[in-house]
């Protein structure tokens, strides 16, 4: 392949590719090894990578990538790096999702992160300050295992929710705007938590039953649909009551997941901006159940779920 491809003598040629596999042998062994976590949120499942001695994360996108592969590496909806903290805060998180993208925030990923590093560092039940790209969010360890998240409050409108979408409400809010997409007008609720949803009650005016929907079909002609030029998470909402919702997504980055936590809180933030929920509600996932408040009196959102170890391993990278 090299000899014909650089047309050289044969000795010339053999030189080279012994060059080629010296550089090949050396890049192998440069192959650090990596020690990480692997922890789960409802099944929500994340690679976590203790980064604190550097800045930046110290996987590329592309390895991240491949570690999320199911079959191939060791599989995941994302990678997720503890990084030093910015400002007053105890850390930082950052996220690649399993297509190697970077959102700004994941909900069940920093319930998971919590736990790791109170794990690591042997800590008692306590309450983190983590720098996300979506701003502070405060994750605190109960003592029944679960974990309750100061998600922050959510952005209804501006350059956080990228939709072209028509506003429909004063302020600049999209709710229940119709889209027309594979036959049916769905009706839509953009919320931003950091990063973006567009969250659907509705479709041709009829309420959402979860169970009939191809998520797998539909799911990508929402992410990628130009209405949404940062693509979209996309949550599938069917009210059971006014504080109980049954949901399936389709994440941006990672496709069908077992359950995400900023989709949970956006759908009650929609929920209650179509008068449809109360703001305290149960989010029955495939994964199972979040409870999420959407506090009146200082407009934050506060989710409790669970963060469990799966297992602990090593990989050269
Ligand atoms: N599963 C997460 C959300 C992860 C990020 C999302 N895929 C995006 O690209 O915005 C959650 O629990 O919030």
């Amino acid at each position: 392949m090299i000899q014909q491809r650089f047309s050289q003598p044969a000795a010339a040629a053999g030189r080279r590719g012994a060059r080629l596999q010296v550089r090949a042998a050396a890049a192998a062994a440069a192959k650090t090894t990596l020690n990480f976590k692997k922890y789960q949120g409802l099944g929500n499942d994340f690679i976590l990578v203790d980064n604190r001695h550097a800045p930046e994360p110290i996987l590329t996108p592309d390895q991240a990538a491949a570690l999320c592969d199911r079959n191939f590496g060791i599989g995941g909806d994302g990678v997720i790096f503890a990084l030093p903290p910015v400002g007053a805060t105890d850390l930082t998180m950052r996220i690649y999702n399993s297509d190697g993208s970077e959102p700004e925030m994941c909900g069940n990923g920093i319930r998971c992160l919590a736990r790791f590093v109170a794990d690591v560092d042997g800590a008692a039940a306590r309450k983190y300050r983590i720098h996300t790209l979506a701003g502070l969010i405060q994750p605190e360890l109960l003592g029944d295992g679960q974990v309750c998240v100061d998600m922050g409050e959510p952005i209804l409108d501006g350059p956080r929710v990228p939709t072209t979408l028509p506003p429909t409400r004063e302020g600049g809010a999209v709710v229940e705007a119709p889209l027309p997409l594979a036959g049916r007008r769905w009706g839509i609720t953009c919320v931003s938590m950091g990063n973006p949803h567009a969250v659907i009650y509705s479709a041709n005016g009829a309420p959402i039953k979860v169970d009939d929907l191809d998520i797998f079909d539909i799911g990508p002609q929402f992410e990628s649909n130009t209405v949404f030029p940062a693509r979209t998470n996309t949550e599938f909402v069917e009210v059971l009551n006014r504080g109980h919702v049954r949901m399936v997504v389709w994440e941006r980055g990672a496709g069908r997941t077992l359950a995400c936590g900023t989709g949970a809180c956006a759908t009650v933030v929609a929920g209650v901006l179509e008068g449809k929920v109360d703001r305290r509600c149960r989010v029955d996932l495939p994964g199972g159940p979040l409870h999420i408040e959407w506090r009146e009196a200082d407009n934050r959102i506060y989710m409790t779920g669970p963060a469990e170890l799966a297992f602990s391993g090593q990989v050269a990278v």
